[in-house]
């Protein structure tokens, strides 16, 4: 996850051009961090800088310390904005660019391998035909790799270009020696390969066909990796560009189309039947069903109405709506999604940053693994040919690009297809947290219920009217955003008067003065702290209602308690399902609610819920995470409400709603758009993938240069063929991130 800007600081992002391999990535990271005051994470998947640097700091500082490393840097265009130019003019061109490189190659190398392996194509001389060929590969087709090395050598670094280069030089070099000077030049036939040590002067050999071919499958894995890394990076910007470009603004009665940059809070728009809706708002008028599969992949329409918020980038399925605008530009939901998995992409997991730093001191150990083996040979006297060989093919097998690869091509896949899943992972973390969870817990109101609470019933006092009594109260809970707050305003039979001195107190309930009184409204236990017991009566209708797995709370004002009002909400229609597929997942699910036990005892039985932790203050939700904690539970917390941020953010995995608080989704490692419970199961299945992918990636990266520089070492390698799997390896990583794309949920979808 990257990281916020504190008030003192601003977040700079820079788009990067020119790295070819992970360490690329650190240099620049270290060359940036070397900036008084500056923390950056350069991402070499996503080609982008995130840079936390002093308030005030010139973006063109940092981007003249990119160009001092070597490579290019530029602000990107702004999310949502001229997305549709940036892909198809930038990225596609050094893809086009590299595809050329490459088929020249391939067409000039074919030949020289051919000529190499194959003794009946060994005409007279066919030596010089091959130098011919192979020539503009070595100069021309590796250039893009001598150019980094040279860039890195005047910086006194080493990267993997510096590998491949040298290699490929060192093969090339040698052949031309022994072409002019030896005696590869005047015989018919020579033995390319050296899996066998021959006992003859070195220069019959030449390893053309080595350097020729290293080159071309090198370019080949980064052509592929380009062009995989696109694809990859193409499910979030089709995510951004999701977004409507244009709005029919209604002023005065007037409709004006309007470019969506135009469109300022408060205006409001027309969406006609099919058209998208602009941006985030409010219904002021008008009735359909909006679509919001895109960025939730629930497939049913959503009814709406006046007084119902609709988002941003969603289908207006059905009639005529007028909306008036409440979030604009950066501020909209898509627009935070957007930002959300790109800071998910951004972020590197702990085992990448091991790698990472493996790879920068991998490099100066290589060469002179390289350089060492040559010598050994040299000195137990074989041919220079079959020392030569060991050498070059150290330095081509140890380029560890695919390690590079490893985590940010499945990170960048796997949060990719979550965001078209309505699945927003934050960043590494978040799926490291997901792989030891055996333990769900789960918030009641707005999570495992609709969280759209009814008024049920109106209990008072002999003396008191339920008219007085509800209207006090929605003139208290005006003030209030809680769900009970919510179902009691809307059951207020008219508009009621002002409140003065609110406060409200988490978990209990509300205060303040309404009219000249001073109001209560919340448990039962508030009102007994504020001298205004409940009389029988009221207790008795407390209790049957709490029987009833409802929820009631008490109202008073002057002194005394005036009445309970009594509500209760439905139970979501996949919350049960979801319960199920948890369970199957191995996962143990609590229930953990500020509400009274009984009501909480009626949804869990409703949805298969067996342990139920109820009566709980917001403070408390903590503790009773911590204390499952400490019981050896690595627990993960689904939730909604402000309430629930702390817990959400103790716990081993956060889980938020995406139809909750702001508050809780900040908090959150993972965040479900579109607040259906059955997807935490997929959101947990998807994330544990996304691991083990970057995992494998590691692994098999990993093993593959540990097992081969022995080997290279040992002279038993061609470098060709040391090339070739390099190569192979990079295609492999990042084709098993590809996987990823096919990732489905279970059902509904
Ligand atoms: N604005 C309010 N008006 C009336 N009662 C309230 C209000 N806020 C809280 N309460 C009382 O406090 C209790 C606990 O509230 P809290 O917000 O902690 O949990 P909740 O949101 O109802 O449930 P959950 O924890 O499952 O989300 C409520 O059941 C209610 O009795």
């Amino acid at each position: 996850m990257a990281t916020e800007a504190r008030p003192s600081e601003t977040a700079v992002d820079l788009a990067i051009e020119g790295m070819t391999c992970a360490s690329c990535a650190n240099r620049i990271e270290r060359k940036l961090n070397k900036l008084d005051g500056v923390t950056a994470t350069v991402n070499f998947a996503t080609e982008k800088a995130h840079v936390l640097a002093p308030a005030g700091t010139d973006a063109a500082v940092l981007i003249d310390t990119v160009e001092q490393a070597g490579y290019a840097a530029h602000l990107p265009a702004p999310p949502g904005g001229d997305t549709e130019d940036e892909p198809a003019g930038r990225t596609h061109e050094p893809t086009d660019a590299l595809r050329r490189r490459l088929l020249i190659s391939v067409a000039l190398t074919v030949p020289v391998i051919a000529m190499a392996m194959v003794p009946a194509l060994q005409f007279d001389y066919w030596q010089w035909l091959s130098l011919t060929l192979a020539s503009p590969v070595v100069v021309w087709g590796a250039l893009p790799f001598h150019r980094a090395a040279w860039a890195n050598l005047k910086h006194g670094t080493a990267t993997m270009d510096t590998l491949v280069s040298i290699g490929v030089l060192a093969a090339f070099g040698w052949s031309i020696y022994a072409l002019f000077w030896g005696a590869a030049g005047v015989t018919g036939m020579t033995h390319p390969f050296t899996f066998t040590i021959e006992r003859m002067d070195g220069t019959a050999n030449i390893y053309l066909e080595a350097a020729a071919g290293v080159t071309t499958f090198i370019l080949a894995g980064r052509y592929f990796e380009a062009r995989s890394k696109r694809q990859a990076g193409a499910a979030l910007r089709a995510l951004l560009e999701l977004g409507a470009k244009d709005a029919t603004v209604l002023r005065d009665g007037v409709e004006t189309l309007v470019p969506i940059d135009a469109l300022t809070v408060g205006d409001e728009f027309v969406v006609r039947p099919g058209e998208k809706v602009a941006t985030d708002g409010i219904v002021v008028a008008g009735r359909s069903a909006v679509d919001a599969s895109m960025l939730t992949g629930e497939a049913t329409p959503v009814e709406v109405r006046a007084g119902d918020p609709v988002t941003g980038a969603t289908v207006n399925a059905g009639g005529r709506l007028v909306v008036r605008a409440t979030r604009v530009g950066a501020d909209t939901r898509l627009a935070r999604i957007g930002r959300l998995v790109e800071d998910a992409q951004a972020g590197k997991a702990k085992a990448q940053r091991l790698a990472d730093r493996i790879s920068g001191v991998f490099v100066p150990i290589v060469i002179a693994i390289a350089v060492g083996s040559l010598g050994f040979w040299l000195g137990t006297g074989q041919p220079a040919s079959m020392a030569l060989t060991a050498a070059v093919s150290v330095l081509i097998i140890a380029c560890p690009c695919a390690l590079g690869l490893a985590t940010p091509t499945a990170l960048l896949v796997g949060t990719g297809r979550g965001a078209q899943l309505g699945i927003l992972i934050k960043g590494p973390e978040a799926l490291e947290h997901t792989r030891a969870v055996d333990t769900v817990v789960l918030d009641k109101t707005g999570t495992v219920t609709t969280g759209v609470m009814t008024l049920q019933a109106v209990h008072v006092p002999p003396g008191e009217t339920d008219d007085e009594v509800l209207a006090v109260a929605a003139a208290l809970e005006a003030a209030s955003e809680h769900p009970i707050a919510r179902a009691v305003v809307r059951a207020a039979p008219a508009p009621v008067g002002a409140v003065d001195d609110f406060a409200a107190v988490p978990g209990l309930g509300v205060r303040g003065v309404v009219g000249g009184r001073a109001v209560t409204v919340g448990r039962p236990s508030l009102l007994d702290e504020a001298a205004m017991p409940l009389p029988d009566e009221l207790r008795a209708a407390l209790a049957e209602a709490q029987h009833r797995g409802q929820t009631p709370i008490a109202v008073g004002w002057d002194g005394a308690a005036r009445g309970v009002l009594v509500v209760s909400d439905e139970v979501k229609p996949t919350s049960c399902e979801a319960i199920a597929r948890l369970r199957d997942l191995g996962l143990r699910p609590i229930m953990l609610t500020g509400d009274n036990e009984h009501a909480a005892r009626f949804v869990a039985a409703q949805v298969g819920i067996d342990e139920v932790i109820a009566d709980v203050l917001p403070a408390q939700k903590v503790d009773a995470v911590r204390h499952l904690q400490a019981d050896g539970r690595a627990v993960a917390m689904v939730g909604d409400g402000v309430n629930d941020a702390a817990a959400l953010a103790t716990a081993d995995l956060g889980i938020a709603m995406g139809t909750g608080t702001d508050a809780a989704i900040e908090a959150a490692d993972l965040t479900l758009v579109s607040g259906d419970l059955s997807t935490v199961v997929d959101a947990i299945k998807l994330s544990r993938r996304t691991l083990s992918t970057i995992k494998a990636n590691l692994f098999w990266a990993f093993a593959y240069n540990v097992a081969a520089l022995p080997l290279a070492a040992a002279g038993l390698l061609n470098p060709m063929l040391a090339g070739a799997a390099m190569a192979l390896s990079s295609v492999f990583v990042v084709s098993n991130s590809l996987r990823l794309r096919s990732f489905r949920p279970q059902k509904g979808y």
